[in-house]
């Protein structure tokens, strides 16, 4: 799914008033009452308090729209305008002009937080009061209201975006901002919604579709994607029936070193697991018992160190080749990483101690071919690109990281983002049972497995991730998030994989039904 910068939706309401030869009245019309359909249909006339806040733009008018047709439809609404401001725009005040025509119970006008209603928790607040068109902090006490709605506890449905979230630039004030528990939005998610620093501001979010011309969407390209199993099928590649192992590739895995031996064998297994034909696990000789006795379907190859890497040399032709893992930063180990660097050819996904070295000898990124992969972790990512003082100026920096040294750089965390020079595709599974030792090394061999089956390293990167989260979350329902381990995802990858074909399951009767008038 795209997700459109605040321009581009802009833009996609404009040409669509135009297309669709319709007012900016009609399509706020249309938009709003997606949300009442959506409440209607959940409600179904219930008479709980619904306190609606509505700022003075568009967002509002959106806010004074649904208010009014659910007070066409019977249900208990209180209007509140939020007037920061006496600049109010066109559909605001016509929608305003309907509302006072429609109850004799008018909005009540709030200019500061003194006026805030009795709210319980078992009501429900809508948040009208910013959309995409926050330029600036609110005021002191519209921030004040927005502490009110949370310590309120009442279910908070936001509109478009929870208020005081910019849609492209970083927080200024946390206390500013709305708590949503769903936010409803028109045509994209938004970018926010995703990003470490501020995903906690919308427990869920829905897109509701507002009919925006479809030439529009379908040809407008985004930065930003959202990866769910609709985007990563295509990536699939099936099997032909006379297939054999040569087909699949040879991956080889260089890591570990003493007490550390597990991160080969996991990131082996899981190169296997992922259809790779052949795994060669190299590995420091004090491994080597242990990996093949725990992990037989890999062929072994010793360096020279016993308890460390400190010589990389092999006599295959490995397809693609996954490094880094355990293996650990003594002196040799660097040399040894060094000299096979030079000499390497073959893709590479670069983890952990590997992107460890290359930050502390960034000269090495010349020696790495174009569009190898690494897969740091926020805190491996700040040693190789330095600090950043919010997420998005990580975005920014990791971006021009990509397109300075052509590479493909995943950055893991609950939603891992694969940035390859300008682009960017926010993964849409797993779970926080993965923040759990070893759930690297799987990713690590999962991609490396893809990339040696013919996969592009930039299509192995985001399907594999896919894949991995995929698995992570079937693995949950029966480990749940405190006992799932790496292992269990190795061990769920071929269910994540089938379930790509799945049909999805029909949605409750209820769901189907149109919405009573
Ligand atoms: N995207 C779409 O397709 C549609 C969007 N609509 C709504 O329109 C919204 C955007 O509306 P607007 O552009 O009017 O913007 P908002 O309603 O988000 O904000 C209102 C105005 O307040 C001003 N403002 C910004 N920050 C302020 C601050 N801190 N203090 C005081 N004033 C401030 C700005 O001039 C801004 O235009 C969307 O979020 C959505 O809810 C819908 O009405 C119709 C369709
Ligand atoms: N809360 C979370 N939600 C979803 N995925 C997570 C979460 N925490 C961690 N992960 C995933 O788990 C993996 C952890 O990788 P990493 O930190 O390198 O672990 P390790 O070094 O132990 O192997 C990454 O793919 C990351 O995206
Ligand atoms: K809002």
């Amino acid at each position: 799914m795209k997700v459109f910068s605040k321009e581009q939706i802009y833009e996609g309401d404009r040409l669509t008033t135009e297309r669709q030869e319709i007012s900016s009245t009609e399509l706020m019309e249309r938009a709003a009452t997606q949300i009442f359909n959506w409440m209607h249909l959940r409600m179904q006339g219930a008479q709980v308090p619904v306190h609606i806040f509505c700022g003075i733009g568009n967002n509002g008018g959106d806010g004074l729209v649904l208010a009014r047709q659910l007070v066409i439809h019977g249900y208990n609404v209180k209007t509140y305008i939020v007037n920061y401001s006496e600049t109010r725009s066109k559909d605001f005040l016509i929608n305003y002009e309907r509302i006072k025509d429609t109850t004799k119970d008018w909005p009540v006008v709030l200019n500061s937080a003194e006026g805030f209603p009795e709210i319980y928790p078992d009501d429900i607040i809508v948040d009208a009061v910013f959309g995409i068109g926050l330029n600036r902090p609110p005021a002191d006490w519209v921030a004040d209201l927005f502490q009110k709605f949370k310590a309120s506890e009442a279910f908070t449905l936001s509109i478009d975006i929870p208020s005081g979230l910019y849609t492209d630039k970083p927080v200024e004030d946390e206390n500013a901002i709305v708590y949503a528990n769903y936010t409803l939005s028109f045509q994209s998610p938004k970018l926010v919604f995703f990003l470490p620093e501020t995903a906690k501001y919308t427990i869920q979010w829905e897109v509701l579709d507002i009919g925006i011309d479809r030439d529009y969407l379908t040809q407008t390209e985004t930065e930003v994607e959202l990866i769910s199993k609709f985007e990563v099928l295509p990536l699939y590649k099936p099997r032909q029936k006379f297939a054999h192992k040569g087909d699949f590739g040879h991956v080889l895995i260089i890591g570990g070193s003493f007490g550390k031996i597990g991160a080969v064998q996991l990131a082996s297994r899981s190169a296997l697991s992922s259809g790779a034909g052949l795994v060669t696990s190299y590995i420091p000789q004090c491994g080597y018992n242990s990996i093949q006795s725990s992990f037989p379907e890999a062929m072994v190859i010793c360096d020279d160190g016993d308890k460390a890497i400190k010589d990389i040399h092999f006599n295959i032709e490995p397809t693609a080749i996954g490094i880094g893992v355990g293996m650990g930063q003594a002196a040799d180990t660097i040399a040894a990483f060094e000299a096979f660097l030079k000499g390497n050819e073959s893709p590479l996904v670069l983890d952990a101690d590997a992107i460890n070295i290359l930050a502390k000898k960034k000269t090495l990124l010349k020696r790495l071919p174009q569009q190898s992969v690494i897969t740091p972790h926020p805190k491996e990512l700040e040693r190789l690109i330095g600090k950043w003082s919010d997420d998005f100026e990580k975005l920014e920096k990791v971006k021009a990281f990509s397109k300075a040294h052509d590479l493909i750089v995943l950055i893991k965390g609950a939603h891992s983002i694969t940035v390859y020079k300008e682009k960017q595709y926010i993964n849409t599974t797993g779970n926080p049972g993965m923040a759990t030792a070893g759930s690297g090394d799987v990713l690590t061999g999962i991609i490396t497995g893809l990339i040696a089956q013919g996969y592009e390293p930039l299509a192995a990167t985001i399907f594999g991730v896919y894949l991995h989260g995929k698995s992570a979350d079937i693995a949950l329902e029966d480990y749940g998030y405190q006992s799932l381990i790496a292992s269990h995802i190795i061990e769920t990858l071929g269910d994540a994989y089938m379930d790509l074909f799945k049909q999805p399951e029909p949605e409750e009767k209820q769901e189907e039904q149109e919405p009573e008038q």
